[in-house]
Order: structure tokens, then sequence, then C-alpha cells
């Protein structure tokens, strides 16, 4: 399995035309938050709009509001349980991320429903935490579009049905080419697989083995697949740059919080853009 190839990152990330607006960056839908993990979409929510992404709306609880303004007043709000909401705001996002502090009770299995009932198969799909492993519990239909997966290891368990101890490269590859989605696989060096190759993230420290870790990961691959437009690269070049982060951060710091991650995105996108 090769790591993942630095000029991959550098001839993703594109210096910006001067004639462009933000509409040119993507319009992403960051869905979940439940009444017990609103900081998940937040971080999901402050990850994306740091990443680039145009404009960003915020589908979440209305107990999250407040919070989510104070964090990233760049974001718009609507209420996850107002179906007329869901239904006249799905259709005019081009990614959808969903699943980060979305839970798995009732509610949740309402609202994903809904939503992949409502989209269009030209929208990317970043499906994250607890939409994947509602996918397994309540054996949901997956809808018919561009998906990328961001499960943890026992997610991935319950999405494939692999064990951890059994999740090596044949294994993983036999059910992403059944899904044949992009699936992100993570762990210490978190590995990215498509139906035709798959790629390890040489970077990522222990110092970032933190809740919300994965939430904002899932934020920044919206906002670099809304804006980049091989799915793939885009996918790539934000594992990396998030480890990147990381690995940089640890050199003086114990631990690394997602938090910390997202405040060094813009300057990190800088540093690694297509020069020339
Ligand atoms: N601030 C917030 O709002 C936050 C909100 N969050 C939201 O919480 C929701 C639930 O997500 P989740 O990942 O915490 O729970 P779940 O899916 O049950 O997985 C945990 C189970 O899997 C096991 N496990 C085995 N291997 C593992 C591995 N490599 N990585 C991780 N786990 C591994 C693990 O084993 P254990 O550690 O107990 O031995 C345990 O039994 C989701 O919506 C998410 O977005 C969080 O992001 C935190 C910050
Ligand atoms: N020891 C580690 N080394 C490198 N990366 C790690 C380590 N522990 C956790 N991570 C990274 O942190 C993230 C954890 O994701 P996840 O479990 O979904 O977090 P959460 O759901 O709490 O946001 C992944 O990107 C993973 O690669
Ligand atoms: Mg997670």
């Amino acid at each position: 399995m090769k790591n993942i190839d630095l000029s991959v990152v550098k001839n993703t990330i594109r210096v910006r035309p001067n004639d462009s607006y933000k509409g040119t960056y993507g319009k992403v839908g960051l869905i979940g938050g439940n009444t017990n993990f609103g900081g998940a979409i937040i971080m999901a929510t402050e990850a994306a709009l740091n990443s680039g992404a145009g404009l960003i709306t915020t589908l979440t609880d209305p107990v999250n509001l407040t919070s989510l303004h104070d964090h990233a007043p760049e974001a718009m709000f609507a209420n996850y349980n107002d179906d007329s909401e869901l239904e006249k705001l799905i259709p005019t996002f081009n990614v959808i991320v969903i699943g980060p502090g979305l839970g798995t009770n009732k509610n949740s299995l309402k609202i994903i429903s809904k939503v992949f009932k409502l989209v269009n198969n030209k929208q990317i799909l970043v499906i994250d935490s607890s939409a994947i492993t509602m996918i397994n519990q309540y054996d949901l239909t997956l809808p018919d579009n561009q998906i990328i997966f961001t499960p943890h290891q026992m997610e991935w368990q319950r999405l494939s049905g692999i064990k951890i101890s059994d999740q090596n490269e044949d294994n993983n590859m036999k059910v992403v080419n059944k899904l044949d989605s992009i699936v992100v696989l993570k762990s210490h060096h978190t590995e990215i697989y498509n139906k035709e190759k798959v790629f390890k993230n040489p970077g990522g420290t222990p110092a970032q083995a933190t809740g919300g870790m994965g939430d904002t990961l899932a934020g920044m691959i919206g906002g670099f697949v809304a804006q980049f437009s091989n799915e793939y690269n885009a996918v790539l070049s934000a594992v990396f740059l998030h480890s990147a982060i990381a690995d940089e951060l640890a050199k003086n710091q114990y631990v690394v919080l997602p938090t910390h991650i997202i405040q060094r995105i813009p300057e990190f996108m800088k540093k690694y853009e297509k020069k020339g």
C-alpha cells in the first residue's frame, strides 16, 4: 500500500482564480448535532468553513443555534426537525456531510431517512459516525450518490461486517468494491480506498486521540470535495493535511485538540497550494 504522495496534495489545492465568488467554492450542508452532541456538528462546520467551502448551512437541533453562531457566524442554520426546511434546503447543496453528533435514536433515523429520500445523484455525500452506524442498525438503503464513508474501525466493522482484527487490505477492498464508494478507514495511519486503489496516510499522532477529531476530518473532507474537482484526490488531501497540522502542533504540544487543528487549516492550505 502506497503512502499519500505530497504531489497529489500540491496539485489538488489550487490557487483561487481572481474572478470567483462564494458560489465558486461550493454549497455544503452539514447535518447532525443532537441535544447531546452539538459540539460534533459545530466542529465539523468550523472545519468545512476553514477549509474554504463557499456557503455553509448547518442543519441541527435548535438547542445548538446560539453556540453554533458563537463559534461560526459564517454558517447559516436550519432546524433539522423541520421537514419543510429539509425539503427546501437539501436540493441546494453540492455536498452533504451527515452524521457528526447525529445520534442513533428514532429521531436520528427519521432525519437520515428523509435526507436519503431528498438527495439527488449529482450531490456528493460524506457519511460519518452515527450515520454509518444507523445504516447497519436500521438496514438503510443507500442512495445512488457518490458517497464518501469516514468510519473508525468499529464503524467499519458495523458497515462492512469485517471484524477489526480481520480488517486488512484484501478484505476491505472486497467490501469497497461492493459499496462502489470512497472509504476513509481512520486509524493511526488512515487508509483511503476506492474501487481501484488504496493509499495510506503517512502522518498522524496519538496527540490527536480526542473526541471530535473525526468530526473535524468529516468537515474538512466536505470542504475539500466542495472545491476541488477530483474527489478521491480531494479526500487524500484533506486526510493528509488534518494529520500534517497535528504532527506539526505535536512537536510542542502534548495533546492536539480538534479546535487547534481547525484554526490552522487556512495557513496549511496556503503552504500546500499549487504554485506556478
Ligand atoms: N463533542 C462531541 O459532540 C462529540 C460527539 N461525538 C459523536 O458521538 C457519536 C458516537 O460516536 P463514537 O465514535 O463516540 O461512538 P461509537 O460509534 O459507538 O464508537 C465507539 C465504540 O467503538 C469502539 N471502538 C473500537 N475501535 C475504535 C476506534 N478505532 N475508534 C473509536 N472507537 C472504537 C469503542 O470501544 P471502547 O473505546 O469503548 O473500547 C466503543 O465501544 C457520534 O455521533 C459522534 O459524532 C464523538 O465524535 C465525540 C465528540
Ligand atoms: N493514535 C492516533 N494516531 C493518529 N491519528 C489518530 C490517532 N487516534 C485518533 N486519530 C485520528 O483521530 C480521528 C478519530 O476519529 P473518530 O474516532 O471518528 O473521532 P470522533 O468521532 O470522536 O470525532 C481520526 O482521524 C484518526 O485518524
Ligand atoms: Mg467519529
